[in-house]
């Protein structure tokens, strides 16, 4: 399939040189390029090896498995479920084991290091503080911990010539009611690393109007928040994360196409689709989709990376970002994520950078890092490997 015109969206000194020989789309290629993540979960993306230790230590007996490989493909296989309420059954086990200061340093390290090697090179990593509180953390504390995990684990990081950024979202769950204490917090945390705040956990029966009073008080405080919205939920939930609550982005938002008329067997290239209100509105705003093909895939929002409706609205030039949710649970890492959209739908660099673009672009980092890494960092990178 012809990647889409978007000859617009970036400048002529970064489109394809004809007679280049560009690197081939390979996994080890993808890997090297430049990537930016807007949408991971700490508690969702452990080192198997690591959760196995961590329960020796912490004596958390649960786990279905103490075999680092079955351990990995019984998350995966779990995850796969259809329904996003038992694809969230699983992170009883990752959440069991991060109850300390020393597990929550070790695995925010571990992550930061795992994406830096994956080529990330800016990350927005969420945690719910909430969750980490069972063996008498202060919330504060727990943030305290991951930040340090960060730290550490970018360094680390930088010393084997793998520089990444990495800032944490404070996430509270949306059955819970700790929400205004969670956006209080993040709003502390601002200037030590935390940029932003996330809801997340089962969506129906969950609007995001019940925590419209963290979502005021965020905007008050000129605050980014980002809300997960229309993954196993439809419209009305992404209508009302951006226009009762004032979402900066949405965490998926694959449901959006439910606003969109279009017959994909006669006019493959989206060009007559018809948008309603709502999902004009997200288009025209600019308004950043956080999509992660195969968690979607895994909790039902999605048939099949194939049938993703990431395809049609990068073709409608929606600000898609690229993203894995749960590297974990979705067996899957940046590159993986993207070398699937490669096989699925024929993207190619100018493709994959468009999506690292507007993934930076999109980042809640102040506007002159955003450019800075974009002209510094992503340009020169996708250069390197069209040229
Ligand atoms: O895709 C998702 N949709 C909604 N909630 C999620 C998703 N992935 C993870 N979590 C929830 O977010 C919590 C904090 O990281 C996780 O513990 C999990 O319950
Ligand atoms: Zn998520």
């Amino acid at each position: 399939m012809a990647s889409p015109d978007r000859s617009t969206d970036l400048p002529d000194a970064h489109r394809a040189r004809p007679g280049a020989a560009a690197q081939p789309l390979t996994d080890a290629a993808i890997r090297r390029a430049p990537k930016v993540l807007l949408h991971d979960h700490l508690d969702g993306g452990l080192r198997p090896a690591t959760l196995v230790e961590l329960a020796e230590v912490s004596g958390y007996a649960g786990l279905p498995t103490t075999d680092v490989p079955a351990l990995a493909r019984w998350f995966s296989e779990s995850a796969f479920s259809g329904s996003l309420e038992r694809y969230l059954e699983t992170f009883v086990h990752t959440v069991g084991v991060m109850q300390t200061r020393e597990s929550l340093v070790r695995v925010a390290s571990e992550c930061a290091q795992d994406l830096a090697d994956d080529g990330v090179v800016y990350a927005e990593v969420r945690f719910a503080p909430e969750l980490h509180v069972e063996q008498g953390l202060e919330l504060a504390e727990v943030v305290q911990a991951v930040l340090d995990g960060f730290a550490a684990g970018s360094a680390a990081a930088a010393e084997r010539g793998r520089p990444i950024l990495v800032r944490a979202l404070l996430t509270a769950m949306r059955h819970a009611a700790r929400s205004r204490e969670i956006a209080e917090l993040a709003v502390r945390f601002r200037e030590d690393g935390v940029a932003g705040f996330d809801i997340a956990g089962a969506e129906a029966g969950f609007p995001p109007t019940r925590h419209l009073d963290a979502f005021e008080y965020l905007r008050r405080e000129n605050a980014h928040f980002t809300i997960h919205a229309g993954e196993a939920f439809g419209l009305p939930s992404i209508w009302e994360a951006i226009q009762w609550c004032g979402a900066d982005r949405l965490g998926h938002g694959v449901r959006i196409v439910d606003d969109i008329r279009t017959d994909m067997s006669t006019d493959p290239g989206g060009r007559d689709a018809e948008l309603g209100r709502l999902a004009a509105y997200v288009r025209d705003r600019r308004i950043p989709l956080e999509m992660a093909p195969t968690s979607n895939v895994q909790t039902g929002a999605a048939a099949s990376i194939a049938e993703h409706p990431i395809g049609l609205l990068t073709r409608l030039r929606f600000r898609v970002t690229v993203n894995t949710d749960n590297r974990l649970m979705s067996g899957c890492t940046m590159t993986s994520e993207m070398l699937a959209l490669v096989e699925a739908f024929g993207y190619g660099w100018d493709d994959l950078e468009w999506f690292t673009v507007n993934a930076m672009k999109s980042a809640f980092l102040p506007f002159d890092q955003r450019l800075a890494v974009i002209r510094d960092v992503i340009k020169p990178g996708y250069d390197a490997l069209r040229a």
